[in-house]
């Protein structure tokens, strides 16, 4: 067991898949794995080791925002040995190319977190997938039929945000969206020599105002799982 989770060793897969929203970690557990084991309800959660395919996978709530899944992906690493993350979250998109329930791949992350800037003296770090993971999920998704964007985004430590115009720089440079993790996903698969990916589902438009329920944004984005799942190993 770990601070956080409390699995014992190796009931943890190599793969796992990474929702910010426990209950749609649920959602996989029940509709895409068999032989199940709910291995973590530690705070409420929640984490489930299963099969897809005949392959081992897991799949673990992160919470919202860099500093809870930061400690997910320290213990889900340097504890069970977890070798490829997969985020499987909802985005909110600054681009009209990018509608609600759009796919998009992220390439990399930009920020306005403090924790890199803490990490590396105030200096800059590129956050970036894991270009096995990213080129696999790209040809899996084009296998499937799922049309995907793939980009650049902008990991935020805020959801609500005093000035309703500051999206509009991050679009100047070519970010598709917003979310609030991948950044210290990557960054911390690079520390670790891991692979990291995260694939999104635009669950908003900042630009239409367009939107999809909270129920929707757990049980209905099933492109992006059924994308993730097949790079289980
Ligand atoms: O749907 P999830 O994976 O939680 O992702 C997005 O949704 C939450 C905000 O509603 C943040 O965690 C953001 O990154
Ligand atoms: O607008 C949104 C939608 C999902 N997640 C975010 O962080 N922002």
């Amino acid at each position: 067991m770990s601070v956080h989770i409390g699995a014992k060793k190796g009931e943890i897969a190599e793969t796992i898949l990474l929702p910010g929203d426990p209950l749609r970690a649920k959602f996989i557990a029940e509709n895409y794995l068999e032989d199940v084991k709910q291995y973590n309800n530690v705070r409420g959660m929640y984490g489930f080791t299963g099969t897809y395919k005949g392959k081992k996978v897991s799949t673990q709530g992160t919470g919202m925002g860099m500093p809870s899944l930061s400690i997910y992906v320290n213990e889900l690493i340097r504890d069970y040995g977890v070798k490829n993350l997969i985020r499987v979250g909802s985005c909110g998109s600054f681009n009209e190319e990018a509608q609600v329930r759009d796919v998009i791949l992220a390439k990399a992350a930009c920020s306005n977190s403090n924790l890199n800037k803490m990490r590396f003296d105030g200096k800059d770090f590129a956050a970036a997938a894991s270009f096995k993971l990213l080129s696999k999920a790209y040809q899996v998704a084009q296998k499937q039929g799922t049309e995907v964007k793939v980009g650049t985004i902008l990991s935020s430590d805020a959801f609500y945000n005093d000035n309703s115009d500051a999206w509009k720089k991050w679009r100047e440079y070519g970010v598709l969206a917003v979310e609030m993790e991948s950044a210290e996903l990557f960054t911390l698969a690079a520390k670790y020599g891991v692979d990291a990916l995260s694939i999104l589902t635009v669950s908003d438009s900042l630009v239409t105002g367009n939107e999809t329920s909270s129920e929707e944004r757990e049980k209905t984005f099933t492109d992006m799982m059924e994308i993730a799942l097949e790079l289980a190993e």
